[in-house]
Order: C-alpha cells, then sequence, then structure tokens
C-alpha cells in the first residue's frame, strides 16, 4: 500500500488527509484498432508509482476497466482515460508516460480533449510540486498539450478549477476547427459526468465508513444506501483501516459511478462522480445528499449537447434550495462540444 499521506494536526491530536481529489481525463481521437485497454496492469502500476498510490482492486465492464488505487480511481476505456487521485499524489507527473503508452502500446495518435479540475484544496501548502498552486498545473499542462485554457469558478475558498483544450464556444481558432473537422467524422458519443464534492459531512453517517463499525465494505455500502443511489452497478469497494472508504461501480456500455470517502472529523470529504445518462438529476442528487448528509458541496455537470441530461441549466436555476441547501453561486459555461455547470451551495441553518 502506498504511503498514507496523513499529516498529523498537532494542536488537536486529530489526523489530517486531503480527501480532495485532482481529476484528469484525456480523450484520444478515435483510430481503428487502438484501445487503452491494451496496457498491461504492470504497465499501469509503473505510472502510478510516479503518482505515488497503487491499484489495490480492479473490475471491469464491457467498456471500462475500473481501478480502486490507494488513493482513489484510475477508469481505462478504449480512447478515455480517467484518472482521480486524493492526499498528496501527483497526477499530472505521470501524464508524459501515459501519452506515450497511449501512442506505443495502445495504438493512439492523437490527443481530442483534456480536462483537469479539482476543486481548492483544503490545505493547498501540503501538495507537492506541481500541485501546490493551480498557474503550476496549468504551465505543466501547457507544456504537454500546448495552448489549453485555464477556468476558475466559484468564490476562492470554495473555489473550481478547470483546464481543458476546448475554447469557449464563439472562440474561433484552430483548435477549434480542427476538434469540428473530427468530430464532423466521427458517430457522436453522447457525454455527461456529474460530480458532487461534498465537505462538513454527518459524523454519525461518517462513523460507517470506520472499521470499529463496519466489518467489512460490502456492510459499509449497505448499511449507507450506496448501494441504492444508481442501482444495477456492479460494485467494488474497499473500507480501509482504520477508516476511509473507496468504491467504483460499473455498468454496460461505459457507464461508472465511483465514490470516495475520508471520515475524519477535521477534514470529512465525500466525492461523488458519474457518467450515467439520466435525463434530470433530480434522483441521484437527492439520493446522494441523503446518503452523506453534507454541510456543504460544490456540484459540475458537464454534457455533451446531445446527451440526455441537457436540462441541467434550467434544472440548476431551479435549485436555488434543494432539500434544505441554499445555491450560493451558480456558473454556467459553453465550451464548443459541452456544456459546463457549476454550482455551490451551503445547508440551511437548522
Ligand atoms: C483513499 S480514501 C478516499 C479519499 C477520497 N479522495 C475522498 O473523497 O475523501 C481516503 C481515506 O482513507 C484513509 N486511509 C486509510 N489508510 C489509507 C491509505 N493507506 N492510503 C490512503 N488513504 C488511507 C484516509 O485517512 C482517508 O480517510
Amino acid at each position: 500500500m502506498a504511503e498514507t499521506e496523513i499529516i498529523s494536526n498537532s494542536d488537536k491530536n486529530e489526523q489530517f488527509f486531503e480527501g480532495v481529489e485532482k481529476l484528469i481525463e484525456i480523450w484520444f481521437t478515435p483510430v481503428q484498432h487502438a484501445d487503452l485497454r491494451k496496457i498491461t496492469r504492470q504497465q499501469w502500476e509503473n505510472v502510478l508509482k510516479i503518482v505515488r498510490c497503487e491499484i489495490i482492486s480492479f473490475t471491469q465492464s464491457d467498456q471500462v476497466d475500473a481501478y480502486v488505487l490507494s488513493e482513489s480511481s484510475m477508469f481505462v476505456s478504449r480512447r478515455r482515460w480517467i484518472l482521480k487521485t486524493c492526499g498528496r499524489t501527483t497526477p499530472l507527473r505521470c501524464v508524459r508516460a501515459v501519452l506515450a503508452l497511449a501512442y506505443e502500446t495502445a495504438g493512439h495518435t492523437r490527443v481530442q480533449n483534456v480536462f483537469y479540475s479539482r476543486r481548492e484544496f483544503a490545505r493547498p501548502e501540503a501538495q507537492l510540486k506541481p500541485h501546490d498552486n493551480f498557474d503550476s498545473e496549468v504551465e505543466l499542462l501547457d507544456s504537454f498539450f500546448g495552448d489549453g485554457r485555464a477556468y476558475i469558478m466559484g468564490p476562492e475558498k470554495d473555489c473550481w478549477y478547470l483546464y481543458t483544450l476546448l475554447p469557449l464556444e464563439g472562440t474561433v481558432d484552430a483548435l477549434e476547427k480542427e476538434q469540428r473537422e473530427v468530430t464532423d467524422r466521427e458517430v457522436p458519443e453522447p457525454d455527461q459526468t456529474i460530480e458532487i464534492l461534498m465537505s462538513e459531512l454527518d459524523p454519525t453517517v461518517m462513523d460507517i465508513f470506520t472499521r470499529a463499525n463496519s466489518a467489512d465494505s460490502a456492510q459499509a455500502t449497505k448499511a449507507s444506501g450506496i448501494d441504492q443511489i444508481i442501482p444495477g452497478m456492479v460494485i467494488d469497494d474497499y473500507l480501509f483501516d482504520p477508516c476511509g472508504y473507496s468504491m467504483n461501480g460499473v455498468a454496460k456500455d461505459g457507464y461508472y459511478m465511483t465514490i470516495h470517502i475520508t471520515p475524519e472529523r477535521s477534514c470529512s470529504y465525500v466525492s461523488f462522480e458519474s457518467n450515467v445518462p439520466v435525463e434530470r438529476y433530480d434522483r441521484v442528487l437527492r439520493a446522494v445528499l441523503a446518503a452523506f448528509r453534507p454541510a456543504k458541496f460544490i456540484l459540475t455537470i458537464f454534457h455533451t449537447p446531445d446527451a440526455p441530461g441537457t436540462e441541467p441549466l434550467p434544472e440548476l436555476k431551479a435549485y436555488h434550495s434543494l432539500s434544505g441547501f441554499e445555491q450560493k453561486e451558480a456558473q454556467h459555461c459553453r465550451f464548443s462540444g459541452y456544456e459546463l455547470h457549476y454550482a455551490l451551495y451551503n445547508k440551511f441553518p437548522s
């Protein structure tokens, strides 16, 4: 198992763990017979050493290989690679190695899109380079991908950072033109992803994700209702010792969900992510909030215009008060080929 990255807080004699993840998603332009799943487990293990984490469990569906890591998750499909890691991991340091494997082992020739995102860390100063500030992350990403675009959404302390190659709609440049030419030749692939990044969670719920209260991961999954959030997923879950929980769920057609839980009282954090093609997110959102009871959360929704979930904008506007939460901030961006919604919610004082 990788180093736990636990930093002790001598004032309160509590342990601090940075649950906030860095999330990188790279899409390669389709090429016949190219497939990232040709990359072997040993090759991924070498890549993850650079990131400072390791594989602890594996499951797969027809279209996606899902790895539970010592610090969160990795999903590998034909042309999409997702790496989500928390703690003091260094995911951007492995991008060069992944691009080399994608070209040499998987047969890909070109990167189509990149999305790198994270919310503000609880302790940015504890991160290792380049993750100690967003400018350094952007500089490194630009060194791989050329001239990307960086966005910061929301208020300073609860902000959410995004780097992507996609220009804002209406921006005319070579990249956008190339993007259009590529998509014209392709079969459309609707895509949508929801992330709910929760903090200050109900301690009674967090207690479920400790070895003292749950005999194993399956018990924690059931007791918390995680198995009911998106029914029909094949679940691969892991309960850390003495506490902490990670799960990946996979279903047919490449759909996945992933949940990671840091239950320590002083730094409790839970992330939920899924690309399931629901038309509206009401049910999933309410199920996640009911299961974890956060005091605040950031919601992000990405979708292509042809995805079933094309209604999140009115939905977000309608969610000024959502199951006892107040929307503090909401922003919407239209990129070429994607729409993005960011919103920040606080629990109403009881
Ligand atoms: C890997 S998990 C999930 C983190 C996730 N990003 C989240 O959303 O909170 C982290 C939790 O597991 C605990 N943990 C216990 N042993 C660990 C280990 N060897 N590596 C990483 N985390 C460990 C941490 O203290 C923390 O509560």
